[in-house]
């Protein structure tokens, strides 16, 4: 488990990371979603103790970061895929973050070949293309066999066998009961692997609950409704005050009711009604909505005259 309490960190008069705290359960895989410059990497950063907080704490596995002894064994992270020196093969700069933590050499080739690197173990690491250093950058994180794992973004320039494999990864880190904290700008991404999220704007607390309620609140959940009746029907629905779109002729979307009411109204003014269908939002849809007010280039916009 991780644990923010009241995280805060000011670069000058940036407020980067306002006031943060949640706590990152084991066993499921938590994604971290907001806008650029939201505060997840910085966030993140406080979280691996490269950072230091300007106000409050963090927690792994019950202690601060600089109180546990060999780190990797009880956190992995990747935060940035260009890790090691690319003169180094990726053995070499495996094996010497497993000599740091006292952990056997042969974790470093049960992790390479964990990731699909066996085979380049060798080579330089300077020669790996993007999703070289990804896999790379993943097995580091996985070397000490930690309870937790925080990526930042791991999906970035991976093909997609690589997404379909980093999600599995993540599903069966989770299934294992260990503590998954993920970083994604891939909405589609997040839907299929997430259990749970925190979503940030400006470096606040927007959002921390299971995906199903995130995108369940989203006012974008609506009923669809198919009739030759459409003008009588829309009309006994605003009057029970329902938010009504006309789609098309024969098709209406209705917002703020759900489908049994919706078929209910239907009946009682006697209207045909040839399909009756819930429409749920996607998780971006659902994100964008609950981000709208959050996004860094609002802060740019120029101020009303006279402010
Ligand atoms: N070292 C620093 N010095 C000054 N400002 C910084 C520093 N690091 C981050 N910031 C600012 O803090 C804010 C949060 O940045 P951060 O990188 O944590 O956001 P993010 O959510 O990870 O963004 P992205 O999705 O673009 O990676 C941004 O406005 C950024 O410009």
């Amino acid at each position: 488990m991780i644990v923010l309490a009241d995280l805060t960190k000011r670069y000058g008069e940036k407020t980067a990371v306002d006031h943060l705290s949640f706590q990152i359960q084991p066993g499921v895989v938590t994604g971290f979603l907001g806008p650029n410059g939201a505060g997840k990497s910085s966030t993140m950063r406080m979280i691996l103790g490269l950072d230091r907080p300007t106000a409050g704490t963090v927690e792994i596995a019950g202690r601060p970061y600089r109180d546990i002894a060999y780190p990797l064994r009880t956190i992995g992270a990747l935060l940035d895929p260009r890790t090691g020196h690319p003169g180094q093969s990726a053995r070499s700069h495996l094996l010497g973050m497993a000599r740091s933590n006292r952990l056997p050499s042969s974790r470093v080739d049960h992790v390479l070949g964990a990731v699909g690197l066996a085979e380049v173990a060798r080579k330089r690491i300077g020669s790996f293309s993007l999703g070289m250093g990804q896999r790379l950058g993943i097995a580091s994180a996985l070397l000490g066999d930690p309870q937790i794992v925080m990526l930042d973004e791991p999906v970035n320039g991976l093909d997609p066998d690589g997404v379909v494999w980093i999600r599995k990864l993540m599903r069966s880190l989770a299934a294992e009961g260990r503590t998954v904290f993920v970083s994604s700008h891939l909405m589609s991404e997040m839907q299929e692997t997430a259990d749970h999220l925190i979503v940030i704007g400006r470096g606040a607390l927007i959002a921390d609950a299971p995906i199903d309620q995130v995108i369940a609140q989203s006012t974008r959940n609506s009923v669809k409704v198919r009739s030759p009746q459409t003008a009588s029907l829309r009309e006994a629905l605003e009057r029970a005050g329902m938010t009504v779109t006309t789609l098309e002729d024969s098709e209406l979307q209705v917002t703020a009711g759900n489908l049994d009411q919706v078929g209910a109204i239907a009946f009682s003014i006697g209207a045909q009604v040839d399909e009756l269908a819930f429409h749920r939002p996607s998780l971006e849809q659902a994100y964008l909505e609950l981000t709208a007010d959050s996004l860094e280039y609002d802060a740019i916009l120029p101020r009303p005259t006279g402010t």
